[in-house]
């Protein structure tokens, strides 16, 4: 169990991570992007300011502070001089702080005045853009919400900065170098910057994050002081003249002294009786340029109260000192601001790229109309109606889309779930609702379907007795006593709970057009909903190029086959669709029929349209003309193979394993193996096959792909997409007869793992005598890997084999995992089966 839990506690920390990032990001963006204009405040301000500094240097020696301020306030009787700064360490105007009877607030008026001469020197450019600059970074420029807010999203840089390091060390790369530098430029790697500039930055946004605060909330300044000071500083100190006048030659006289070599120095003085003069300042040597030394002065002897040096302060005051600093990164020196001011540039990279993964993640999982949203628990809605569905390989969901879409073009609401995501409590939000579903397995229900399955058979089900429904069950007759097995269960189960059922299920064999079409009848005759856009037909595709990639191989020839779209460019596909092909007779088989009943061979039209018919063992054409009856005979039923490529403008490429019954080669296989030509024109349509998409909350998780035979065409599809993206935590474990002859797309598999693409490759071929195994025997050698990977989220991807290698693999996993994880990942639907 203890997977399980690490599980769901990867899920909080995934979603509190994105939650948080989309929501206070822009916030971040402001305080951030403001913080980084202001590293540098200082040098701008002089270097916008030189002629200034010029006309300071051109008036000569400077005047000594009290003289300054005795001139000052001769000129301007009205004022009171509350504090004084100026700089030794460059020439720079000294500013005085002053109050009028009009003053109001805390920090009093500024005025700026040549040093040497104690005249105004004007206005001071780009002071009120940084004041501004800096109104935005504490408070948004909006007050005490603006300052609320961005506290608040301070405190949400912290949990962004934990969780997103969780979600990286649980999808931590295998390379080190990886955590500190992407895998390549460019291209669609918003998830890999995002990842890697956040191990970057991490430091410095919980840096800047956890001393910002400071400024934010009062409750986290006490703490800090509570628990960082001494306690051996007193700020106030008592006075014993509690009227004592101020006598600047005096202070002056102690001050002077102590910061003739000072940097910067800051004097405030007594703004009521009993206060002394308070001083500030940065001693040349000192370790940062905000590193403090403190003087406390009486205001009327000069005599000196208190020294409180930087240096010699116990570590929690010089902490508490330099919380600016190391907010700023002055900390550490130059270095230590340019690096704090480069990750602060860098939120913009981190919103941006966090923005487009999450649309990324919605796109990939949106591929049912807006309105589909996730039924609720209680109370019928609004009358929308229900379509539900079950797939396994995408036919069910197809039809479940194109039914639903009918239904809202009829003006009829409606919710479209997958029974997936549907509990059977669910059913009680509505009173109608049309079950679209195929069987798998052996009579099982689709994979994501089984709770679905298990939960209706169980005693405590609830009642269903306001349920309308009408179920289409799809399957296939070949597979016997389980036709339509899930179907014919599912009908039971709801009629067992009090649903009623307004027609007998209908079953869908194959894909049977006649029975879909009475599905279409229902729907316009029992839901005013006509089926108006047409089911995606067939398109013309061009055989381009085929290639048999295991000639002498002691299997059934293997045939890579590249397709491309004759007309207008066909839909996209995504890695896991599937391409269905109507497949036609042979020439020489036609032929053989033809000659076989003795019907005319020569007529073109008719030749065509049998092509694509089942033809009958027996010929009775009922009074019927030759061609009427061709017309009239079945479809052949299109066949399904996993497309193995993305679309990259190349077409479709399958891979095609020749059946063979005896002497018989299969009808489909056979033509496109050994009969079409290049050139040829197959009709082809692609179809989505969501349960075998890559889930979109994980695009990013890695990923283990385990398949035999032409199974490695899904896989392929995926390793593309993946490696196209960027990912490149895959595991691919495949298998087939003999390495010399039957490993498929040996080249490019070769060089993805070189390059660590995969970085986990394992064959097993079962005809050769130094390896006997198949794909389950290398993935139970793999048991710790597989929990270590199932634990950072990984998902599965089996591609292949239903009867020979899906079952093992499955078996061999729950044993690695335990049966209950194992339930718990299939139920969420980490484990993808495309099998056949
Ligand atoms: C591996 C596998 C097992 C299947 N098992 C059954 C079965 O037991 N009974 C049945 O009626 N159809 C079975 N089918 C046929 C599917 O139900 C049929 O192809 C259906 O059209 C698939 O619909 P979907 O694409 O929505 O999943 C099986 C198909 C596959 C590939």
């Amino acid at each position: 169990m203890r997977l399980a839990a690490r599980l769901r506690e990867f899920n909080v920390m995934f979603q509190l991570h994105w939650i948080l990032g989309i929501t206070a990001g822009a916030i971040l963006v402001v305080v951030a992007v403001t913080g980084a204009l202001m590293s540098f405040q200082q040098e701008i301000l002089d270097w916008i300011n030189a002629d200034i500094t010029a006309q300071i240097q051109q008036a000569g020696e400077p005047l000594p502070p009290p003289a300054i301020i005795q001139h000052y306030a001769a000129a301007h009787p009205e004022q009171t001089i509350s504090s004084m700064f100026w700089r030794n360490d460059r020439p720079y105007p000294v500013v005085v702080g002053y109050r009028t009877p009009q003053t109001t607030g805390r920090h009093g008026e500024r005025i700026a005045l040549n040093p040497a001469t104690a005249q105004p020197i004007g206005d001071i450019r780009g002071e009120t853009t940084f004041s501004f600059i800096r109104q935005l970074h504490q408070r948004l420029a909006a007050g005490a919400t603006g300052k609320w807010l961005v506290g608040v999203s301070t405190l949400t840089l912290v949990v962004l900065c934990l969780t997103g390091l969780y979600v990286r060390w649980q999808r931590r790369p295998r390379r080190r170098w990886r955590w500190l530098w992407p895998r390549a430029l460019g291209g669609k790697l918003a998830g890999e910057w995002h990842a890697v500039l956040g191990v970057w930055a991490l430091l410095a946004y919980l840096l800047a994050s956890l001393t910002g605060l400071w400024w934010s909330f009062d409750w986290y300044r006490d703490g800090a002081r509570a628990l960082f000071a001494s306690g051996s500083r007193g700020d106030a100190v008592a006075l014993d003249s509690a009227h004592a006048p101020l006598d600047l030659d005096r202070v002056w006289s102690t001050i002077a002294p102590r910061v003739t070599d000072a940097q910067t120095v800051s004097v405030r003085l007594p703004r009521g009786p009993g206060q002394p003069v308070a001083v500030h300042f940065v001693a040349a040597d000192a370790p940062h340029r905000y590193a403090n030394d403190e003087l406390s002065v009486n205001p009327a002897t000069g005599a000196l109260l208190a020294a409180a040096p930087y240096r010699d302060r116990s570590a929690g005051d010089k902490l508490l000192e330099s919380v600016y600093a190391l907010h700023m990164g002055a900390f550490f020196g130059l270095p230590g601001i340019v690096f704090m001011m480069l990750a602060s540039l860098c939120m913009p990279v981190f919103f941006v790229t966090g923005w487009l993964l999450y649309l990324r993640r919605r796109r990939m999982k949106r591929r049912v109309p807006a309105s589909h949203a996730a039924p609720t628990r209680s109370g019928p809605q609004d009358g929308a109606i229900l379509v539900a569905y079950a797939s396994q390989s995408g036919l069910s969901h197809r039809i479940a889309v194109r039914t639903a879409d009918a239904l809202q073009k009829g003006g009829r609401a409606v919710r479209l779930a997958g029974l997936a995501e549907l509990g059977v409590a669910c059913l009680a939000a509505h009173d109608k609702a049309l079950f679209i579903v195929s069987t798998y397995g052996e009579g099982d229900a689709p994979v994501a379907a089984r709770r679905f399955d298990h939960q209706l058979g169980k005693p405590g089900a609830p009642q269903l007795a306001h349920l309308e429904y009408v179920l289409l069950a799809l399957g296939d007759s070949d597979y016997g006593p389980t036709y339509c097995a899930f179907g014919q269960r599912l009908d039971r189960g709801l009629r067992e709970r009090g649903a009623r059922t307004l027609l007998a299920p209908i079953e869908v064999d194959k894909g049977d057009a006649a029975a879909l079409d009475r599905w279409h009848a229902v729907l316009s005759q029992s839901f005013g909903a006509a089926l108006t856009d047409a089911d995606p037909g067939f398109s013309r595709w061009t055989l381009v190029e085929r290639q048999i990639l295991n000639p002498d191989g002691v299997g059934a020839p293997m045939a890579w086959l590249r397709l491309e779209c004759a007309g207008a460019p066909s839909r996209a596909w995504q890695a896991g669709d599937i391409a269905e092909i109507r497949p036609r007779h042979g020439d020489p088989a036609l032929a053989a029929w033809l000659s076989t009943h003795k019907i005319d061979s020569d007529v073109h039209e008719l030749r065509a349209a049998l092509a694509h018919k089942q033809l009958p063992t027996r010929v009775d054409l009922c009074g019927q003309t030759i061609r009427s009856w061709a017309v009239g005979l079945p479809d052949l039923a299109a066949r399904d193979y996993s497309i193995a490529n993305i679309d990259r403008g190349q077409g479709v490429e399958l891979l095609v394993r020749l059946a063979r019954d005896g002497d018989r080669t299969g009808i489909a296989s056979g033509w496109l193996i050994e009969q079409a030509r290049a050139g040829e024109q197959i009709d082809m349509r692609l179809r989505a096959n969501p349960a075998f998409h890559t889930d979109a909350q994980r695009v990013a998780a890695p990923a283990l792909f385990i398949g035999n035979g032409s199974g490695m065409a899904g896989l392929r599809a995926h390793l593309q997409a993946r490696i196209a993206d960027g990912h490149h935590d895959n595991w691919l474990i495949f298998g087939e007869r003999q390495r010399a002859h039957d490993f498929y797309f040996q080249d490019e598999i070769r060089a993805w793992h070189e390059a660590g693409q995969i970085c986990h490759l394992d064959l097993a071929f079962s005809r050769d005598v130094d390896d006997g195994r198949y794909v389950q025997h290398a993935l139970a050698e793999h048991g710790e890997r597989v929990r270590d990977w199932m634990a950072r989220d990984a998902g599965v991807f089996i591609c292949g084999s239903h009867d020979s290698m899906a079952p093992a693999v499955i078996a061999t996993l729950r044993e690695i995992l335990g049966a209950e994880v194992f339930e718990t990942l299939n139920i969420g639907q980490r484990i993808r089966l495309d099998v056949y």
